[in-house]
């Protein structure tokens, strides 16, 4: 299997006044593994059903491997799809659902089952070819699923949230086989989800967004340290957000007011900052809850945030400190350090000093809150 590059030409969905999908230009090289990350009513699933021909875009076009497809139906367009509902059917046996689509297609019995065969063991259940979806997990049903969208060997595979009915620890396992099911087969993947950690895990890139409209594409490790707008830095990952007060600028450095006497150095604004700040303009500081120091009162250095710890949580492999600050109006700081193993050495109501380093910071005007 080859995959398909898949080219969505400013595609866009209306339903009577309400815009689902805005204008979205996505460009996916063949292989890729995209993920399309949003909040709940963003047009994932418009935008998906639209690429898999089940809607027809209100504007834009659609071209899979260099054909345009946007007036093809979805029959043709030679796409496998799994979605979060596994769909199987129920009087069939396991093979004989992953054989389905080759019988559509006319393919012949024995190659069928050879295809069918392959199939079973790239997905590991071939000792299940026999059962029905009812004497399957939850898990093996969902393989069960995906074989049956990949036995033709379709060069683009649709996925939408196909993991969310399962529970964490399955969803995780099944999230690496299903990428390196993506990585043996070279299938373009277009890869709907609102669990931020699966599309960090599991994508090439991802397109996040947000009321119809891509909010921002890049790398995961992209998307995650420089995300272009508050709502993607609140969006993807764990932050706290200060409010604070633009003072100034000296060597390339944004300096900041939080609250009447707490200045801190931040490095430069981020992209989607709306020119440069002036004197005076209220900013919001972003702040990842692993990225920041604890030390005791005093003891933070240059870019301390003074408070007090309010609680502290042992959370596995880190430990959680929510800190209340001493400034503006007394907000909560999350702060992940990692577990020490001895238990926490910061009782409730210490005086600490939160360290913020510069280049840990991210600046984002307060317009876009
Ligand atoms: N058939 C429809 N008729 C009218 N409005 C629709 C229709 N389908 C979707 N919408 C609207 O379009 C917007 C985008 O919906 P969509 O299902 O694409 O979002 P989503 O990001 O997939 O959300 P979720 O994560 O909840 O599935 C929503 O506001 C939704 O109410």
């Amino acid at each position: 299997m080859i995959g398909a590059p898949v080219f969505i030409d400013r595609i866009g969905k209306a339903y009577g006044s309400q815009t689902a999908v805005a204008e979205v230009t996505l460009d996916i090289p063949a292989g890729e593994f995209l993920s399309i990350l949003g909040p709940s009513g963003s047009g994932k699933t418009t935008l998906l059903t639209m690429i898999a021909g089940f809607e027809s875009p209100s504007a834009g076009r659609l071209v899979i491997g260099g054909r345009d497809v946007t007036a093809v139906s979805p029959d043709r367009r030679n796409i496998g799809m799994v979605f979060q509902r596994y769909a199987l059917f129920p009087h069939l046996t396991v093979a004989e659902n992953i054989a389905f689509p080759l019988k559509m297609r006319g393919i012949c019995k024995n190659l069928r089952a050879e295809r069918v065969d392959r199939t079973l063991d790239l997905v590991q259940l071939r000792d299940y070819a026999r059962r029905y979806p009812h004497e399957l997990s939850g898990g093996q049903q969902q393989r069960v699923a995906v074989a049956r969208a990949i036995v033709f060997e379709p060069p683009v595979l649709l996925m939408d949230e196909p993991l969310g009915a399962l529970d964490k620890k399955l969803r995780e396992s099944m999230q690496l086989e299903i990428k390196q099911l993506q990585q043996r087969l070279g299938a373009t993947v277009i890869y709907v989800t609102h669990d931020q950690e699966e599309a960090l895990t599991m994508s090439d890139r991802i397109a996040v967004m947000a009321k119809g409209q891509l909010a921002q594409l890049g790398t995961p490790a992209d998307i995650y340290h420089n995300p272009q707008s508050a709502f993607v830095a609140d969006f993807i990952g764990k932050m706290n957000f200060l409010a604070g007060e633009f003072v100034g600028e000296t060597a390339g450095n944004q300096t900041i007011r939080l609250g009447d006497d707490v200045i801190i150095d931040t490095p430069g604004a981020a992209p989607g900052f709306d020119g440069p700040a002036r004197i005076g303009d209220r900013v919001r500081l972003a702040l990842r809850p692993e990225r920041l120091g604890l030390a005791m009162r005093g003891a933070g250095g240059k870019n301390a945030l003074p408070g007090r710890i309010e609680t502290s949580v042992f959370a596995g492999c880190f430990d959680l400190h929510l800190v209340r600050t001493d400034f503006g109006n007394g907000e909560i700081i999350q702060v992940q350090v990692p577990a020490n193993g001895t238990g926490s050495p910061f009782a409730a109501g210490t005086l600490v000093d939160v360290i913020a380093e510069r280049d840990c910071l991210r600046l984002f005007t307060d317009a876009e809150a």
